[in-house]
């Protein structure tokens, strides 16, 4: 696989993006190097080295991504240039390559669970500068100027506070471009074609161009190759438990799926003290994982020839306090909703479906006081909590080491998504600047 992808990359180029290039040299972070290099690149396009996804597809862990030289544009009024220095793969990532996401537009570059350093800034942005180590966050978060005036209505007045979903470039984020002219920053540079922006992020680029709204800028002394998990899928499990489904102390609460999102949902519920905490996946595999992130129980569906629901419900008297759906598949969603408790259960949505996938249970479940709800982000507002995140992860108080279960570098992207899509990988970090960690 790595053999095959540098081969498709060609010498010369493998050569520029291990950092020989005098061309390329901006792809490198080396500290005494920084100042000069921001300063020789601002205002001007950069060609760097990305993984594009030229067009969708189902196999998408089969070589579906092309590492390529692309042309990134200067940041305009609003925008900040970042050099990423690490992304995850996250399944987002995989199910819009696999062709699912309605909103996926190709060619793209995909990639939203990164961080990086700030090369330039555009006009009018204000509290970003030069060198502010961030991290990109698909969900936006407007600033305070926009909730005082029309700029952001789901943000402002009484709604203040009611989601972290800010409206104000979610347009133009779900379409690929950037706000203030509706178009995109990059190119190929082999031919000059148009690539689009994915989730406000496209990480899986050397340098990339987000809104500021999208920018969370964190301390400098948290290591970038462990918070870029930040960017999604654990500041989704966390948030979900903490702030959407609010478990509480002596709870029991249900995780059906325990990739990286799940078992951030276990870490969740065992910090806020819940008794018992069930791990559900059809792979046995994950219980060590799920033991070690705090479940107190393992289910798997294949061991019954009855509904899971019905499973969970008889185990636990009645049915658990809270549920989770870290998988996106719409079956398991129902399931989920129906191992809760009549009453108070509450079921929390995290996994994403595919295009065109409608859940459905008997109205009877709500009726009776079930309660189902979704989660994206965690309910995080990003620019303003991320931050806290770091802080947490450096107190010690929740884990991020210990979801990295592989490290690659960008020229591996492929074989990256090859393990994720086998099921052994959680998080695959790649390392931007071919600097990886022996495996
Ligand atoms: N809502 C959000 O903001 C948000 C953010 C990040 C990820 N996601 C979504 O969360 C989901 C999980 O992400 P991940 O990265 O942890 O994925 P993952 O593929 O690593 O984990 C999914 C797990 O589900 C298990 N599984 C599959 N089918 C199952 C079944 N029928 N019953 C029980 N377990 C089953 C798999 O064995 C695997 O362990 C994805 O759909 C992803 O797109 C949502
Ligand atoms: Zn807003
Ligand atoms: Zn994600």
């Amino acid at each position: 696989m790595l053999h095959s992808l540098l081969r498709s990359v060609g010498t010369a180029s493998r050569t520029a993006l291990l950092g020989s290039s005098a061309g390329t040299k901006t792809i490198l972070a080396r500290p005494l190097l920084k100042a000069r290099w921001m300063s020789s690149t601002a205002g001007k396009p950069i060609e760097c080295f990305a993984a594009v996804a030229w067009e969708p597809k189902a196999d998408y862990w089969n070589n579906a991504l092309s590492v390529e030289k692309v042309v990134v544009q200067p940041p305009k009024s609003g925008e900040v240039r970042v050099k990423v220095t690490h992304t995850a793969l996250c399944h987002t990532d995989a199910f819009t390559l696999s062709g699912e996401d309605a909103e996926g537009k190709f060619p793209c570059i995909l990639g939203h669970e990164a961080a990086g350093i700030v090369e330039s800034v555009g006009e009018g942005v204000k509290d970003i500068e030069v060198g502010d180590h961030v991290i990109p966050c698909y969900q936006a978060e407007c600033y305070p100027e926009d909730q005082a005036s029309d700029h952001c209505p789901r943000c402002r007045g009484y709604r203040v506070g009611k989601t972290n979903l800010c409206g104000k470039i979610r347009p133009f984020t779900g379409s690929g471009v950037m706000a203030s002219d509706q178009d995109s920053r990059f190119t190929a540079q082999k031919d000059g074609s148009k690539l689009w922006h994915y989730m406000g992020t496209s990480t899986f680029s050397q340098y990339t161009v987000l809104h500021a709204e999208s920018v969370a800028k964190i301390r400098k002394d948290a290591p970038l190759e462990k918070v870029n998990l930040l960017g999604c899928g654990l500041a989704t499990g966390w948030g979900a438990v903490w702030n959407t489904a609010k478990v509480e102390e002596d709870s029991t609460c249900a995780i059906f799926g325990l990739g990286a999102v799940g078992l951030s949902v276990i870490e969740g519920c065992a910090k806020a003290k819940a008794k018992r905490i069930i791990a559900i996946d059809i792979n046995p595999d994950k219980w060590e994982d799920a033991k070690a992130f705090g479940a107190t129980e393992f289910v798997n569906p294949r061991d019954f020839d009855k509904p899971i629901q019905q499973v969970i419900v008889e185990k636990t008297g009645g049915g658990v306090d809270y549920s989770f759906e870290c998988v996106g598949n719409t079956d398991l969603m129902r399931s989920a909703l129906e191992c809760t408790h009549i009453g108070w259960g509450q079921s929390v949505i995290i996994g994403v479906a595919g295009a065109g996938k409608e859940i459905s249970t008997r109205p009877f479940q709500l009726v009776t006081g079930r309660v189902w709800k979704g989660t994206a982000f965690g309910g995080f507002k990003s620019r303003s909590q991320v931050p806290e995140l770091v802080d947490k992860y450096l107190a010690g108080e929740v884990k991020i080491d210990e979801y990295i279960t592989h490290n690659r570098n960008l020229t591996d992207i492929n074989e990256a998504f090859e393990l994720l899509h086998s099921g052994k990988c959680l998080r695959c970090v790649i390392w931007m600047g071919n600097d990886a960690p022996e495996a």
